[in-house]
């Protein structure tokens, strides 16, 4: 029998409102009026403890092919901080709705479907990855998703995210949930983890292979913790980067090969012009880098890929320690847009600079069945309360933030639930 075979859906009576109470249940299958959310408008962008604002809004409408999903819990990302700042662009320019709710990572029920949904209906238990398109150009259909002049990012590049009650996805968005994990759990990893998948096995030749090393920046972040995780699947080594002695312990127990402090080292930011004594005493610290990721390797073995998102501040030396014909993939620039390396070491070496955005469903499926197949760890490393979520972008924006991926509650009134039934029963 498969792992998750989900069983029928709890019955119980509930009246009909216009409005719910955050974690109070309507009717399985009653759509209210209106829900509440929390809500990010253009003129206050800014931090998230400002431009989040908990507001009342009305129940997004259905089209034919999406389906109205009850949150439970929700994962917190960076682009919710991004969203919230109007940096590097305003969500607003790009889907020039009046508001946004942003959130894009979610597990939650099914709570009604469109006409032409035929692979979900009411009850089932679902996470959300967020990826959209038209489905209608060659991309979708033969090619890449993710290179499909419609591919928009739910939560961010759509302004109807998992930030609220209620979310309107396409069904393709839809994926079985973990039943082994609790709501928070499920709601944690999807974003992230299917980045990782897709960067680190989504770019052919460069596929990561067993016995292959692979440097991992942030090994303790969102996508770094899978990013360690899918290596390990993968038969890789993984070697861990941190800023901070005590996420050491967490990422080797996430299975990391060895974990290096970028503390100790200091050719951190843009490449000084090259051939000037500047770019010699950053070219000692970078080669020193590199002989730490050679006492986890092995003397002059050179990593295969280089799984990047910091940008700005760390590629100089990404492209540099990677091997000949080695890949930097990278998703990000956190740290800055503006990234720069010596191109000599490109050509002469022939690297490969690869970018890489989220995944297409197969991609984001193949990763959710290890999750289901209990073969990685949510890795969950704090969840807070619905009225919290500006705060929870506040530390991740500061790096404050606990190894792992954050979770808040929605519509589960407390943690640790597992099932509706569980739900039901801690609200009674
Ligand atoms: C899953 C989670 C993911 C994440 O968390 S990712 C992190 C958060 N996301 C981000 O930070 C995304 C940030 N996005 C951006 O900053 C911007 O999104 C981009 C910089 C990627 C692109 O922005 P722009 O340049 O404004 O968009 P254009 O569509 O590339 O170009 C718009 C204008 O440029 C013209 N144009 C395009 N290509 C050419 C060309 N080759 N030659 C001349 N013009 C060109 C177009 O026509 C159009 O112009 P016209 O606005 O006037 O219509
Ligand atoms: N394009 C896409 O599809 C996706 C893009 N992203 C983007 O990726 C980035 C990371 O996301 P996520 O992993 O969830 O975030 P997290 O904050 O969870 O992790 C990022 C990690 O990066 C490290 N870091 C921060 N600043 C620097 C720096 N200056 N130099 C080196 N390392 C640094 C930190 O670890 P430490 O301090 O220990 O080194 C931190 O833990 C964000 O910008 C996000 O928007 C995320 C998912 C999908």
């Amino acid at each position: 029998m498969a792992l998750d075979t989900q069983t029928d859906v709890a019955q119980y009576d509930a009246p009909e409102k216009d409005l719910y109470e955050i974690g109070e249940m309507p009717p399985m299958g009653y759509v209210p009026k209106q829900m509440y959310c929390w809500c990010i408008r253009r003129e206050r962008h800014g931090d998230p403890d400002t431009s989040f604002q908990q507001e009342v809004v009305d129940v997004p409408q259905l089209d034919s092919h999406e389906v109205l999903v009850l949150v439970m819990a929700a994962g917190v990302n960076y682009n919710g901080v991004w969203a919230g700042k109007g940096v590097p662009i305003s969500p607003f320019d790009v889907h020039g709705a009046e508001f946004h709710i942003a959130g894009s990572d979610a597990s939650g029920i099914v709570w009604a479907v469109g006409d032409k949904v035929k692979r979900w209906k009411v009850g089932d238990e679902v996470v959300i990855h967020c990826n959209q398109d038209d489905g209608d150009d060659e991309e979708c259909n033969g090619g890449d998703p993710m290179l499909s002049p419609s591919q928009r990012i739910w939560g961010y590049e759509t302004p109807d995210g998992s930030f609220a009650q209620f979310t309107n996805v396409q069904a393709q968005q839809l994926m079985p949930r973990p039943r082994h994990l609790t709501w928070e759990e499920s709601a944690c990893y999807t974003l992230t983890l299917a980045t990782a998948y897709r960067m680190l096995f989504g770019h052919h030749p460069h596929e990561l292979k067993p016995g292959q090393n692979v440097l991992v920046w942030g090994a303790s972040g969102g996508l770094g913790s899978y990013a360690i995780q899918l290596a390990n699947t993968a038969g890789a080594n993984a070697i861990g980067v941190i800023s901070d002695e005590s996420k050491r312990d967490f990422v080797m127990s996430m299975g990391a090969k060895g974990v290096i402090n970028r503390k100790d080292f200091k050719c951190w930011g843009q490449l000084p012009t090259v051939n000037t004594p500047e770019y010699s005493e950053w070219l000692k610290e970078a080669r020193k880098f590199g002989k730490a990721i050679w006492e986890i390797t092995g003397k002059g073995v050179n990593v295969d890929m280089v799984f990047e998102h910091p940008g700005e501040a760390t590629f100089p030396v990404s492209t540099l320690v990677v091997k000949k014909g080695g890949m930097v993939v990278i998703c990000a620039g956190t740290s800055g847009y503006n990234t720069t390396f010596d191109v000599r070491y490109m050509w002469m070496h022939q690297k490969r600079l690869q970018g890489s955005h989220f995944a297409h469903l197969k991609q984001a499926a193949a990763a959710n069945q290890l999750m289901v197949e209990r073969r990685l760890d949510p890795c969950m490393s704090e969840v807070f309360p619905w009225e919290e979520i500006p705060h929870a972008h506040m530390k991740m924006m500061r790096n404050e933030h606990k190894p792992g991926n954050m979770s808040v509650l929605v519509q589960a009134p407390t943690t640790g639930l597992r099932t509706l039934e569980d739900a039901l029963e801690a609200k009674r």
